[in-house]
């Protein structure tokens, strides 16, 4: 059974009786669960004797006009999913036990936070960053699991616990793909078929520039014009950005060298903002 702890007193009473040897992992989440999420509570099984998921739609993370109020919110599907994945507790609070009305203390990282998704939403990561930190000093894991699907987060997250040694082992699980390569995201339910049919593309662009590196380009100017030109074909998708980026510290870089490098895009369709990322290189 998947004990459902709403309050902050329940989670430090559940924590607080857990085995002193155990390890244990968290999984931030914002709910409307999908194969990726589930990849990362099978991801931290293999890494913990005891695996926690938490559902909150963080206010603070949204911007004034996107879409914390229509955020889909299916939490009865969501626990029976978490229940057949063998997680053994959900952190379900109400914005009201996570964010006293007076709070003013927040957590901004000043470096990764700012390009792509950050200098777009802003915002964005000071609220990613506060609720993070805070799921961690509530629940306390040895490790935490968070999905490549959305990179700059991961790098923002990795960058805080180095800088305010937050002792927590930050673990990143792969990007879990529909069958035709669109990255599954809670937001793509909001798709309407005309635009779910052209989604795919953004995959494909990734995979065209990851083909011209394969054969042999560097060039990140080159490497974006290929990935962007497949985009551009498609009237129905707005990219908002398409970068290749150095994977830790997302600098733009000129040429791909040894480390190889990220190629990072956001795209609207219609309304619906998506993003999504590949590995060049080692
Ligand atoms: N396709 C995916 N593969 C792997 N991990 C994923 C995938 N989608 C989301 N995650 C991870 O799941 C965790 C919770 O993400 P979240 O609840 O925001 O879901 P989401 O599908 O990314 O939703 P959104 O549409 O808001 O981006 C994050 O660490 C995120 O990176
Ligand atoms: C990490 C997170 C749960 C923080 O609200 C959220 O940004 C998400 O779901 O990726
Ligand atoms: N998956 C990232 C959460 C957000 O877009 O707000």
């Amino acid at each position: 059974m998947t004990k459902i702890l709403r309050t902050i007193s329940e989670l430090r009473a559940w924590r607080n009786a857990l085995p002193a040897g155990a390890r244990l992992g968290l999984v931030p989440t914002m709910g409307a669960l999908h194969e990726g999420h589930i990849s990362l509570m099978d991801l931290a099984h293999t890494h913990c004797d005891t695996v926690i998921a938490s559902i909150f739609v963080n206010p603070l993370q949204f911007g004034p006009t996107e879409d914390l109020a229509r955020y889909p919110r299916p939490i009865e599907r969501d626990i029976a999913l978490l229940e057949a994945s063998g997680v053994d507790a959900l952190f379900l609070p109400e914005p009201a036990e996570v964010y006293p009305a007076d709070n003013s203390t927040y957590v901004i990282e000043e470096a990764v936070s700012l390009p792509l998704c950050g200098a777009l939403r802003p915002g964005h990561f000071r609220g990613v960053a506060t609720v993070v930190l805070k799921l961690f000093n509530l629940t306390q894991p040895h490790f935490a699991f968070f999905g490549q699907k959305d990179a700059q987060q991961c790098a923002v997250i990795e960058r805080m616990v180095r800088d305010l040694n937050v002792p927590v082992e930050i673990v990143r699980g792969a990007i879990v793909r529909e069958e035709d390569g669109l990255a599954m995201s809670s937001r793509n339910v909001y798709l309407e078929p005309a635009q779910r049919a052209i989604a795919p593309l953004l995959y494909q662009s990734l995979l065209a520039a990851s083909e011209a590196y394969d054969a042999g380009e560097r060039g990140a100017g080159k490497l974006e014009a290929i990935g962007r030109s497949i985009l551009a074909r498609e009237p129905g998708i707005a990219v908002q950005y398409w970068e290749v980026r150095d994977r830790s510290s997302l600098a733009p870089l000129e040429t791909v060298g040894a480390n190889g490098c990220l190629l990072a895009l956001a795209a609207y369709l219609g309304n619906t903002r998506l993003i999504d990322n590949f590995i060049l290189g080692a």
